[in-house]
């Protein structure tokens, strides 16, 4: 998880937003900037089941933005609501501005990609991404360079004559994408795109989306409920939580700072220490747990007596086999060896669980059920949720 963030935060110093600087490429020069999309008080009912509950969203042009939740959180409703699948109970939608409730979806320009791959089976690679242009009255000329273009960015080229049948999952949902950005659109919608393919297809698939954002720089508004492909691809990511946005965030801030316990367990894994505050200053607060072990975390909390809850990484964790007046006395309840790390599950004397990551697993002996350890993590690796 750290290295993802870390992957992503480098990513950002240079590519939030718009289209990168490629000036002189084919691809560049006929890709536009994408659209901005402002959802603003958007209503979705089934009877008298909401499933989008008041959503409002502000898409910057270019943005790459991940609809994360669980299922059923309201995700594919709100991307279908934006498609135009499905009409607005309240509330209303702009693209660029302009509400489209009134626009159908085809007459929307938007790219789509749909976990299942929809290709149509008769026609070739080459036929099926030519279709939007074939469809949209595009010439000869254009619809053949505009093709070759497409299937060259997706590393496509050589499988041009195939039939879908004939390719392997993660080619054709190469090809799918490579039909959704044909027109070069100034939004792409994907929903679940990766997830009927295994780990390591996904992780690459991931990768060219990203840099296929990159190069193109539509917007594209994404729908998973993994939280790694959520940090690892995302400029923002809204978080959902049965038809609401908890939390609009980078992935950075998202894992770092998340708004509720929901969002700090659904994405990462979590210990949540429930503590008493004993002073707050600024955005530091020192707070007690139930054994009395005084600490420090960070804390835009508005709160300032009573009880809170903090949040600490297991990978933030730092642990000590020699006592420590400073440290917190756990008691390991299992250890397991991960190659590159060592995952500890370990309990407080009041009973509370504490997960930790050693990250240091090589220059360390791995710990037996029952071995006393000391537990300590710095105030900024600690977060007061709000
Ligand atoms: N046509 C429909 N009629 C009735 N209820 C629906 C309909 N479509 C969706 N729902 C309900 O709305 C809620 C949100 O569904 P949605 O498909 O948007 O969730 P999701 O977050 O995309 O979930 P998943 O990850 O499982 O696809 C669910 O409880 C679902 O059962």
């Amino acid at each position: 998880m750290a290295d993802i963030l870390a992957m992503r935060s480098a990513r950002r110093d240079g590519s939030v937003g718009g289209p990168r600087t490629e000036s002189g490429s084919d691809t560049r020069a006929a890709s536009a900037i994408g659209s901005s999309i402002t959802i603003r008080d958007v209503v979705k009912t089934y009877g008298a089941f909401t499933a989008a509950d008041h959503i409002s969203l502000d898409v910057e042009p270019g943005e790459f933005i991940t609809l994360l939740g669980p299922s059923g959180s309201g995700k594919t409703t709100l991307l279908n609501l934006v498609a135009g699948f499905q009409k607005l109970d309240g509330g209303e939608i702009l693209v660029d501005g302009k509400p489209v409730h009134n626009v159908p979806p085809h007459r929307r320009g938007f790219g789509m990609v749909f976990q299942s791959y929809a290709l149509f089976p008769n026609m070739t690679v080459t036929q099926n991404v030519a279709f939007p242009l074939r469809m949209a009255g595009a010439d000869r000329e254009t619809t053949e360079r505009r093709v070759a273009e497409t299937l060259d960015i997706m590393r496509l080229s050589e499988h041009a004559a195939k039939l879908p049948s004939q390719m392997s999952g993660g080619q054709q949902q190469r090809v799918a994408i490579a039909r959704a950005i044909v027109r070069r659109p100034k939004v792409v919608l994907m929903d679940e795109p990766l997830s009927a393919l295994d780990r390591r297809l996904r992780e690459s698939i991931q990768i060219e989306i990203r840099d296929l954002h990159q190069r193109l720089g539509s917007t594209i508004l994404f729908v998973t409920h993994d939280q790694g492909e959520a940090l690892t691809m995302s400029d923002r990511i809204a978080v959902l939580d049965a038809g609401k946005i908890v939390q609009v965030a980078t992935p950075v801030e998202i894992y770092r700072h998340p708004a509720t316990k929901f969002v700090a367990s659904f994405v990462g894994e979590s210990n949540l220490i429930d503590a008493e505050i004993v002073q707050k200053r600024g955005t530091t607060m020192t707070l007690k747990n139930q054994e009395g072990y005084v600490f420090s975390a960070e804390s835009r909390s508005s709160l300032d007596v009573g009880r809170a809850t903090v949040l600490v990484r297991p990978e933030r964790i730092s642990i000590s086999t020699t006592p420590n007046a400073s440290a917190l006395p756990v008691v390991v309840r299992s250890a397991i060896f991960l190659g590159e790390i060592l995952r500890i599950e370990a309990e407080t004397a009041s009973g509370e669980r504490l997960l930790i990551r050693c990250t240091d697993s090589a220059d360390r002996a791995l710990p037996a059920p029952g071995d006393k350890l000391y537990a300590s993590w710095r105030a900024e690796d600690c977060w007061v949720l709000p």
